[in-house]
C-alpha cells in the first residue's frame, strides 16, 4: 500500500486516448505489484482554454505541485492556432514545466528488437542505439524575451532571445554527468558555438563541469553536424547534452531511429514535481480514431513510477511488458507492416496489461 497520488493531464487530441490507455495499464501494474496509487484528472491546453479560459489554470499548478508525479499526454492543436500567443495551447506545458522547475528533460531513445526492421537505419547500426538525450527545458530561446510581430521603421520584425546563465548551464551539464556515469560514461555536449554566443559559454561552463566528474569523456559537436551523426553514426552517442531549442529538435529526429515517435516517452526532473510525458504532440492528424500508439505514454508512466513514485518494479514489469507486446506481433498503425496483428489505442494498452508480470 502507499497514499501516493498523481495528476493526469490528458491534453488535447490524442492526449485523452493514450493517458487512458496508460493509466489502465498503471493501475494494473501497481495491483500487479500490491501497490496502490490515487489520481486526480486536471485540465491544460486547448481543453483548458475552452473550459476555463486559460491554458493553464491555477488548480491545475496547485494540483500538480502537492501530487508525486504528473503524466500528461499533449496539448495543442489548430483550434486553437490562432488565438493570441499567451493563450496558446502550447502555454501549457511552457508554464508547468516552469512553475515545477523541471529543467532536465530525459528523453532516452532506443530501436526496440521486434522493430528493428522499421528502422530506416542500416541493419548493423541498429542494435548500436542506445542514447539519453538529457535537454535544458527551463531557459534558451523558450523563455527569451520576444517581440511578436510588428512594423518596425517600416519593415514587419519579430525577435526571440536565446538567454542561458552559469548556473543553469551548470545544473544541466551536471545532471549529464551523473546520468553518464550510470551508462557508458560518455557526454556529448551539442551547440552552436562557432555562431552563438549562448553556446559559447555553455561550451565553456560544460568544460568546467566536467572537470567534477573524472571519470565521465565529455565531447562536443555542432548542432548541424549531430543532427548528421545521428542517422549516420547513432552508436557514437552514449549521452547527448543540448539547450532547449536543439534538444526538441533532435528528439524528433531521434525518434524517426526508432521506428514512430509514438514509442518514445520523457521524464521531466527538477526541482518540484516530475512531469512525464511522450515527446509527440496531440497528432490532430489522427485524434479521435482510436489509432494512436499508446506505448510512449505506457513507458512515460514507467518512467514516473520509477523516478516519482519509488516502485522501480512496476516500472519494469511495464517495459518488459512492451518489449514483449512488440515482440508477439501487436502494431498500432504506426508501426504496423503486413503479417503484424493491427490494434487500436486502447486494445494495445489491454495487450500490454495480459503480459504484465
Ligand atoms: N508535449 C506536447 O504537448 C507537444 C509536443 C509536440 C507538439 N505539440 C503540439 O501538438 C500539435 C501537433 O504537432 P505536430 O503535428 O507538429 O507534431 P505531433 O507529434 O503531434 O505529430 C507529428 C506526426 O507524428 C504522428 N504521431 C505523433 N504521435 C503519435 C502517436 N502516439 N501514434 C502515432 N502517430 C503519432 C502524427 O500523427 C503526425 O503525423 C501542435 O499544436 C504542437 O504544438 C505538443
Ligand atoms: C509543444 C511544445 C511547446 C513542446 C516543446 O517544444 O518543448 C514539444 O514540442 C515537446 O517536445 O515537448
Ligand atoms: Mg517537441
Amino acid at each position: 500500500m502507499s497514499n501516493k497520488h498523481i495528476v493526469i493531464i490528458p491534453g488535447d487530441g490524442i492526449g485523452v486516448e493514450i493517458t487512458a490507455a496508460a493509466l489502465n495499464v498503471a493501475k494494473a501494474a501497481a495491483d500487479k505489484c500490491g501497490f496502490s496509487f490515487s489520481y486526480e484528472i486536471r485540465q491544460a491546453g486547448g481543453a483548458a482554454l475552452d473550459k476555463f479560459g486559460v491554458p493553464l489554470p491555477e488548480a491545475t499548478i496547485a494540483a500538480c505541485r502537492q501530487a508525486d508525479g504528473v503524466l500528461l499526454g499533449a496539448v495543442g492543436g489548430p483550434e486553437w492556432d490562432h488565438v493570441a500567443p499567451e493563450l496558446r495551447a502550447e502555454k501549457a506545458i511552457l508554464g508547468l514545466r516552469k512553475e515545477l522547475g523541471l529543467y532536465a528533460n530525459l528523453r532516452p531513445i532506443k530501436v526496440f528488437p521486434a522493430l528493428a526492421g522499421q528502422s530506416p537505419l542500416k541493419p548493423e547500426l541498429v542494435s548500436s542505439v542506445d542514447i539519453l538525450i538529457v535537454r535544458e527545458l527551463n531557459g534558451g530561446i523558450y523563455y527569451g524575451d520576444k517581440k511578436e510581430a510588428a512594423i518596425i521603421d517600416g519593415v514587419e520584425k519579430a525577435s526571440d532571445t536565446e538567454v542561458y546563465s552559469r548556473p543553469e548551464i551548470e545544473r544541466i551539464v551536471r545532471m549529464a554527468c551523473r546520468a553518464a556515469a550510470g551508462r557508458r560514461g560518455r557526454v556529448m555536449s551539442v551547440d552552436k558555438a562557432n555562431v552563438l554566443a549562448a553556446s559559447r559559454l555553455w561550451r565553456k561552463v560544460a568544460v568546467e563541469v566536467a572537470q567534477e566528474f573524472p571519470q565521465i569523456e565529455l565531447t562536443h559537436m555542432y548542432v548541424d553536424n549531430c543532427a548528421m551523426q545521428l542517422v549516420l553514426n547513432p552508436g557514437s552517442f552514449d549521452v547527448l547534452v543540448t539547450s532547449n531549442l536543439f534538444g526538441d529538435i533532435l528528439s524528433d529526429e531521434a525518434a524517426v531511429l526508432s521506428g514512430s515517435i509514438g514509442l518514445l516517452p520523457s521524464a521531466s526532473l527538477g526541482d518540484g514535481t516530475g512531469l512525464y510525458e511522450p515527446i509527440h504532440g496531440s497528432a490532430p492528424d489522427i485524434a479521435g480514431k482510436g489509432i494512436a500508439n499508446p506505448l510512449g505514454t505506457i513507458l512515460s508512466a514507467a518512467m514516473l513510477f520509477r523516478y516519482s513514485l519509488g516502485n522501480s518494479q512496476a516500472a519494469s514489469m511495464m517495459e518488459q511488458a512492451v518489449e514483449q507486446v512488440l515482440a508477439d506481433g501487436y502494431r498500432t498503425q504506426d508501426i504496423y507492416q503486413q503479417a503484424f496483428t493491427k490494434v487500436s489505442t486502447e486494445a494495445m494498452g489491454q495487450q500490454v496489461i495480459a503480459r504484465l508480470g
